[in-house]
């Protein structure tokens, strides 16, 4: 398996995930004492008992009819679903528009459909299986870098983290981060739903947003009854929007207003940056 790591790397972390991921992941920083921010690591959405009470459990599903394996033509999953997984390959269907993939809605079979989720259509999952590293880059902080190639519409992880709903995350902001480490993913009624990683998650907290981003999140629903009365919400997964090789930086879209809200400049260096340093007249060491 490959590794970006050379031998004058200076390993601040052997393993960040704490044993927690069968590959260990490494944090390195060749530039300065700093280290990231504790958190408490993990690989399971964690729901406030708001959100819990809120929403549909996908324990008492009752998805699809299939047996054994799902066909396109009769699985009610696969047909509700605006993306289409390839099993065999095991890659989502790729997109040319980067900011319009993380709208697509994805159904995931599961234990309760008649596949039994035997059909290879599961998406999340609860490890990452992926080689990839943790580092420190002067302008945007500590990144996730890819240590091994990764096909366009590869699953990459899940996105973890504390799941809230607006009124708890407005009460219960990390005093130091605020909103850095939040993302609202999901609005239904009068509810906003978001993941709060600044003091839970995996490494997907650590990804920076690039306007020319190589990965996006999709959004995997559980498969629900068709009368469902509670809100369904999805979980989150990072896909590969093209082929990323050792030592690129897998990067997201945090969406033009982050950069706005928080009137700084975005460092991504792309030649598409819609946010470059120097737009809100800040001086940045690149102005
Ligand atoms: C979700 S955190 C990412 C992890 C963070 N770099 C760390 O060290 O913990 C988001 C923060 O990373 C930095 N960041 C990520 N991408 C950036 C970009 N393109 N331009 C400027 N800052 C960025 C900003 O400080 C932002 O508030």
């Amino acid at each position: 398996m490959g590794n970006s790591t050379s031998k004058k790397d200076n390993v601040i972390h052997a393993d960040i995930a704490d044993g927690n991921e069968p590959i260990p992941i490494k944090v390195i920083n060749n530039y300065n004492e700093k280290q990231p921010f504790p958190f408490q690591y993990g690989t399971e959405y964690r729901l406030s008992e708001k959100v819990k009470s809120l929403t549909y459990q996908p324990t008492e599903s009752d998805g699809c009819n299939c047996v054994a394996e799902c066909t396109s033509e009769l699985c009610r999953c696969e047909s509700s679903s605006t993306a289409t997984f390839d099993t065999i390959n095991r890659r989502m269907q790729t997109f040319i528009d980067s900011y319009t993939c993380g709208d697509h809605q994805y159904i995931e079979c599961g234990q309760h459909c008649g596949c039994m989720a035997k059909c290879k259509r599961r998406l999340t999952r609860d490890t990452i299986m992926k080689n990839i590293e943790v580092r420190y880059k002067p302008d945007v902080g500590f990144t996730v870098i890819a240590c091994q190639h990764i096909a366009a519409g590869m699953p990459i992880m899940n996105y973890i983290g504390n799941v809230v709903i607006q009124e708890e995350l407005e009460k219960n902001l990390n005093a130091i981060w605020g909103t850095d480490y939040t993302f609202n993913f999901h609005n239904e009624g009068n509810h906003k739903f978001h993941c709060d990683a600044a003091e839970y998650g995996n490494i997907s907290r650590f990804m920076s947003h690039s306007c020319d981003p190589n990965a996006y999140i999709l959004k995997a629903f559980p498969s629900t009854p068709f009368d469902k009365s509670k809100i369904v919400i999805p979980k989150l997964v990072v896909i590969a929007l093209r082929s990323i090789i050792p030592g690129n930086e897998i990067t997201i879209t945090y969406g033009a207003s982050y950069f706005r809200d928080r009137d700084i400049p975005c460092l991504c260096y792309t030649f598409v940056c819609a946010i470059p340093p120097g737009i809100f007249n800040i001086a940045t060491p690149h102005c």
